[in-house]
C-alpha cells in the first residue's frame, strides 16, 4: 500500500531574524501539512514567537523564504497574511473588551448593509454579523455563549479565548496559528481550547500550536517541531517520541541524532 504525504500548506526555508546582535532565528526551516495539528515547542528564547511572527506577517525575516501552497510569498503585514488565509491568535489576546462577541469576530472585516446604506453610508449589517457569529460559535461547540450581543469584557478568560479562536477559525481558510492559547487559562478552560483545536482540524484546517503545555501537546498534536537556539532541531511524529525525550531535545540534554530523529 502506498501512503501519500499530505500537501504542504505553509513552509519556511532558512529563515533568519536578527535583533541587533541577537540572532532570534538562525536559518530555521518550518512546514505544516494539510490536515495536521503541528505543535512548536522550545525553551525560552528558542525563537518560537519570532518564527510565528514571520509566518503571520507581523515581522519580516532578514533572510530565507516563505511559501504558501508551494508559491513563494512575502508577507508585509498580518493583514496580508490574513488575506492569504493565515489567521493568528497572538500571545497578547487581541480582542476588544468593550465590543460584543459578534463585533469582535468581525473586527476589521465588518459586514455592511446591502445597497446604498452600506456602500455610501457605511451602515453595518449587525444582524447578519450576529447570525454568522452565532453559527461559527455553535459550530465550534461554544453554545454556552447564547448571547452574541454580550460584551467581551463580561466573559471569562476561557470564553474570551474562545472568541479569539473562533474568529481565527472563521476566517483562517488555510491555516490557524495559536501562540500559547492556554497560557493564562485554568484546566477547564484549557480543555475547551483543546476541543476548539480539534474542531478546527475536523473542519480541514491545519493548526500551528505554540505551547509549553506538554500534556496538551501530546493530546492534540500530530507532529512536533522542536525549536532550539533559533533552529528547528527536530520534526517528529508525536507517536514516535515521548514527553521526556521531547523535553530532553528541547533543552539540549539529548541530541536528535541520539534519538534517530530527522530535522
Ligand atoms: N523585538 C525584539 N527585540 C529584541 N530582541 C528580541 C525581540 N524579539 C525577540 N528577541 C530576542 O530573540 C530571541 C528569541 O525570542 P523569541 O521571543 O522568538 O523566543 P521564544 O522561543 O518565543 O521565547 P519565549 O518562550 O520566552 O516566548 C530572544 O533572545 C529574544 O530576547
Amino acid at each position: 500500500m502506498t501512503t501519500t504525504t499530505p500537501e504542504l500548506v505553509l513552509e519556511a526555508r532558512g529563515l533568519v531574524k536578527r535583533y541587533g546582535h541577537v540572532v532570534a532565528l538562525d536559518e530555521t526551516d518550518f512546514e505544516i501539512r494539510q490536515g495536521e495539528v503541528l505543535a512548536v515547542i522550545g525553551d525560552n528564547g528558542a525563537g518560537k514567537s519570532s518564527l510565528v511572527q514571520c509566518l503571520a506577517g507581523a515581522v519580516q525575516p532578514d533572510e530565507g523564504e516563505l511559501l504558501i501552497g508551494g508559491q513563494q510569498v512575502t508577507l508585509k503585514s498580518p493583514v496580508e497574511a490574513r488575506h492569504r488565509g493565515i489567521e493568528t491568535v497572538f500571545q497578547s489576546l487581541a480582542v476588544s473588551p468593550a465590543l460584543d462577541i459578534a463585533s469582535n469576530i468581525f473586527l476589521g472585516r465588518e459586514l455592511r448593509m446591502p445597497g446604498i446604506a452600506g456602500t455610501v453610508f457605511r451602515r453595518l449589517d449587525k444582524k447578519r454579523m450576529r447570525e454568522e457569529s452565532l453559527a461559527v460559535m455553535s459550530q465550534l461547540g461554544l453554545q454556552t455563549l447564547q448571547n452574541i450581543g454580550q460584551s467581551v469584557e463580561s466573559l471569562s478568560g476561557g470564553q474570551r479565548q474562545g472568541v479569539a479562536v473562533a474568529r481565527a477559525a472563521a476566517f483562517g481558510s488555510k491555516v490557524v496559528i495559536l501562540d500559547e492559547p492556554t497560557a493564562a487559562l485554568g484546566v477547564k478552560e484549557s480543555g475547551r481550547v483543546v476541543k476548539l483545536i480539534q474542531d478546527i482540524k475536523a473542519r480541514g484546517i491545519p493548526v500551528i500550536l505554540i505551547s509549553h503545555n506538554m500534556p496538551q501537546i501530546f493530546e492534540v498534536a500530530d507532529r512536533i517541531h522542536i525549536q532550539r537556539l533559533g533552529k528547528r532541531v527536530a520534526l517528529v511524529d508525536t507517536a514516535d517520541i515521548d514527553m521526556a525525550d521531547a523535553v530532553a531535545v528541547m533543552v539540549g540534554a539529548k541530541t536528535p541524532a541520539e534519538l534517530g530523529l530527522a530535522r
